[in-house]
Formats: structure tokens, sequence, C-alpha cells
């Protein structure tokens, strides 16, 4: 598995009421704190309503933060603002491009992560062009409705398993506590909205997390 792989993927929530971009500072420098930016990304998500206006313009605060200090920087869902912003990849799922199209949008050396929920899935999201599963949800979560059942660490070792040296990033429900859990079940890392984003302190709650991720 690539060690420069990052372990910690925090995602934004630029929901109303919300500051996305203080929360990728206060992110970025306690990464920087502990010298580790490289284990760190920053996955840029909004809700659907959001303009791919507004999307560009978050995003490119967020390449503005990110690149200086070598943390990457991934879009979720929208490729032409990744590559518009000149972001390291993109994240897709069941409701955006196909695998297989998002890898031929983004060009083979973008960082390309897709969302599985079972081995089989994973696998042909692999053998399509992903470079990381984003594997959940892993335990509940509000953040995201409609989702289906957690899967507990064990199906997320077992997707793991499925597709050896492949990079697995647990997603739903983590925090601090409970990320080791599915780092020993075989995720390589772990995303997280709430966890950083919800924090009183997101910069300590990023620590927290880093100290915690392989
Ligand atoms: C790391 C990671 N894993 C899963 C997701 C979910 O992506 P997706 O299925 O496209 O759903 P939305 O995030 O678009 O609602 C993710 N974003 N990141
Ligand atoms: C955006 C997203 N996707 C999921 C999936 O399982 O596909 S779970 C999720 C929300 C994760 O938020 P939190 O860290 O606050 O639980
Ligand atoms: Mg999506």
């Amino acid at each position: 598995m690539d060690p420069a792989f990052p372990c910690l993927h925090v995602i934004t929530d630029a929901r109303p009421g919300r500051a996305p971009l203080a929360v990728v500072t206060a992110a970025v420098a306690a990464a920087r704190q502990l010298g580790a930016t490289d284990r760190l990304a920053i996955q840029v998500r909004v809700e659907d309503d959001v303009t791919d206006r507004a999307l560009f313009e978050l995003a490119a605060e967020v390449v503005a933060r990110c690149r200086p200090a070598g943390v990457t920087c991934l879009v979720n869902d929208r490729l032409h603002v990744a590559l518009a912003v000149g972001a390291e990849g993109a994240h897709v799922g069941a409701e955006d491009l196909p695998v297989a199209a998002a890898r031929k949008v983004l060009g083979p050396a973008g960082v390309l992560g897709a969302t599985c929920r079972d081995p089989d899935a994973a696998r042909a999201a692999v053998a399509a062009g992903a470079s990381y599963l984003g594997v959940g949800p892993a335990f509940a979560t509000v953040t995201k409705p409609g989702l289906p059942a957690p899967l507990g660490p064990e199906r997320i070792g077992a997707v793991a398993r499925a597709v050896p040296g492949v990079p697995i990033v647990a997603i739903g429900g983590v925090t601090a506590d409970n990320a080791a859990e599915l780092v020993r079940a075989g995720a390589a890392g772990v995303a997280v909205v709430g966890a950083v984003a919800g924090a009183a302190d997101p910069g300590e709650a990023t620590a927290r997390l880093l100290k915690v991720l392989p």
C-alpha cells in the first residue's frame, strides 16, 4: 500500500451555518503542527443543490490552503470542478459518473476514490480504475440520510481483503474512539464529517484522529 496515502480524510460540511474554510484551516494547521500533512486529505463536499460556481469558489480556497502545506485535496462528485481547481483527485459514488468514466475524465495520474459497500463492488471499482475505496457506513451516522445499515468493522475488513493493496477508507459514524478498531479490521484510513466539522475545536479533533491512525 502506498505509504503516502492519506489516512485521515476530513470532509467539508458546507451546509448553511457551517464554516467549512475555518474547519479546513484548523485541520491543516493541526496536521502541520504534528508534521503529518502527508497523512491528511481534505475532501470538498457540498450538498447537491449547491451550484458549480459556489463549489468551484470553495474548492479553490481549499486548494489554496492545502497545496502549500502538502495536504491532498479531493473534490466530491464533480470531476470538472476537481480539474478546474487543480485538486489531486475526486470521489464518486452510485449517483455520480461511473468509475471508468470518472477515470477517463480525471486522467491516469489523478487520485480517484469510489464508494463501495461489498467485496464484489470493490473488485469492480478497482478494475474500473479506482485508486482507493470509501467503504461505509461503518457505524450509524446522522450526517447523511438514506444509507444502508451499518457494515461494522468486520464487513469493512472483508472488503479490504477483497482488494489487497488498495487503500480502504472507512466512513460513517467514525470518531477518534472507534477509528483504531476500523484500522485493525483492515482499513487504511478513515473519512469523517461530524467528528471534525462538528467539533467545538476542529484542530484538536483532527489531531486526536491523526494520533490514533497509522
Ligand atoms: C471517502 C468517502 N467515502 C464515501 C463517500 C460517499 O460518496 P458518495 O457515495 O458519492 O455520496 P456523497 O458523498 O456524494 O453523498 C465520500 N464522499 N467519501
Ligand atoms: C458522506 C457519507 N457517505 C457515507 C457512505 O456510507 O457512503 S456516510 C457519509 C457521512 C459521514 O459523516 P459522519 O462522519 O459525520 O458520520
Ligand atoms: Mg457522490
